[in-house]
């Protein structure tokens, strides 16, 4: 069977680059284009060496990617670049699968909004995917079996890697400014705390850090409980969630960042109750760039392609 073309748009960046790496190594993808101002005309493998072929780098404006015809196009741009993108599309009549990584489309209803781990059973056969925030990937993983449980707002606590701040210049990225440091920022209001509150139903409070590690991002939950609860019962309910989820681990111990990086998963553990029962701690980590981004949308992309949601997802990279 011939291979389906796909085009990334904002393939400089760091997770444009963990896209190419999992294409390149993907069943029934093949890359069609692979867009960036700054690289236009460079090969691509001088960049990523996983990519074995002749492509190189260049810069179509909005206007001339449905010309470009490849059947899937992932937009990997700055928040606020999509919509013209998508217009251009659709000004010209083309329909290709769109799935976009940055903010842009998360709260539009017309566009389905793909955690897969929850949000499976509501695709429609959208061509239009919003891929989750890497933060709100994590705290609504480890929030949604204890949803209808909460007693108060999720209060969580998050620390990314800088990759997480993307490649323009910024102190969130710049490794002088993080070196012995923890950055504390949008500490009320972050796009991920509406994001996180619009997609579980329930509001939901957080506060992001960076360190200076480079990738991998950890998220402590801490869960008011309606009623006691045991901590078996607590584990039981995290357990059935992702029985047979493959790009979720449930741990006893709280996991740790360090292990996460370069991974395709998340993983959840911890659970520390409080002595009255009701109050939980659970801890998330993923890869900002992979389940929080890149892996996520291959998950997304291969379901709607016809593909197993794992083609193309290395074995010997998760649990
Ligand atoms: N980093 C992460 O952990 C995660 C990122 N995301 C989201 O994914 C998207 C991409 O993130 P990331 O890869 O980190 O971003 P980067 O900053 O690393 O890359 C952005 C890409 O967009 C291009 N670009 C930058 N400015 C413009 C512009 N004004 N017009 C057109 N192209 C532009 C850049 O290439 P060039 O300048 O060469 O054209 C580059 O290829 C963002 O929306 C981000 O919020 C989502 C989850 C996790
Ligand atoms: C460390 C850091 O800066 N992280 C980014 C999150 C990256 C991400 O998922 O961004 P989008 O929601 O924009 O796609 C941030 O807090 O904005």
């Amino acid at each position: 069977m011939d291979k389906q073309t796909i085009g990334i748009v904002g393939a400089r960046g760091h997770t444009g680059a963990e896209l190419i790496r999992l294409i390149a190594r993907h069943p029934a993808l093949e890359l069609a284009y692979v867009s960036s101002r700054e690289l236009d005309g460079q090969r691509v493998d001088a960049y990523v060496p996983e990519y074995a072929g002749e492509l190189r780098y260049s810069a179509p404006a909005p206007e001339q990617l449905p010309a470009l015809a490849a059947d899937v196009v992932v937009l990997a741009l700055p928040n606020g670049k999509a919509g013209a993108c998508v217009e251009a599309f659709d000004k010209a009549g083309a329909d290709p699968l769109i799935v976009d990584l940055s903010a842009d489309h998360r709260f539009d209803e017309r566009w389905y909004y793909g955690l897969p781990e929850l949000t499976r059973e509501r695709w429609r056969g959208q061509r239009r995917i919003s891929n989750p925030g890497c933060y709100a990937t994590a705290i609504q993983l480890a929030v949604a079996p204890l949803r209808d449980l909460l007693a108060a707002p999720p209060v969580c606590f998050g620390v990314s890697g800088y990759s997480g701040a993307g490649t323009t210049p910024s102190d969130k990225n710049d490794p002088q400014k993080l070196r012995d440091n923890l950055m504390p920022y949008s500490l009320t209001g972050h796009m991920h705390e509406r994001e996180t509150s619009a997609h579980l139903g329930v509001p939901v409070e957080f506060m992001p850090h960076v360190a200076p590690h480079f990738r991998g991002l950890t998220v402590t939950c801490n869960l008011y409980l309606a009623r006691p609860m045991k901590r078996d019962e607590v584990i039981g309910r995290f357990q059935h969630a992702y029985a047979g989820e493959p790009l979720v681990r449930v741990l006893d111990e709280a996991p740790w960042v360090s292990r996460i990086a370069g991974k395709h998963h998340a993983e959840i553990g911890g659970f520390a109750m409080a002595a009255d029962g009701r109050r939980v701690v659970v801890v998330a980590t993923l890869d900002n760039l992979l389940k929080g981004a890149a892996t996520q949308a291959m998950q997304n992309i291969n379901r709607a392609i016809g593909q197993g949601e794992l083609a193309g997802i290395p074995a010997a990279e998760r649990p």
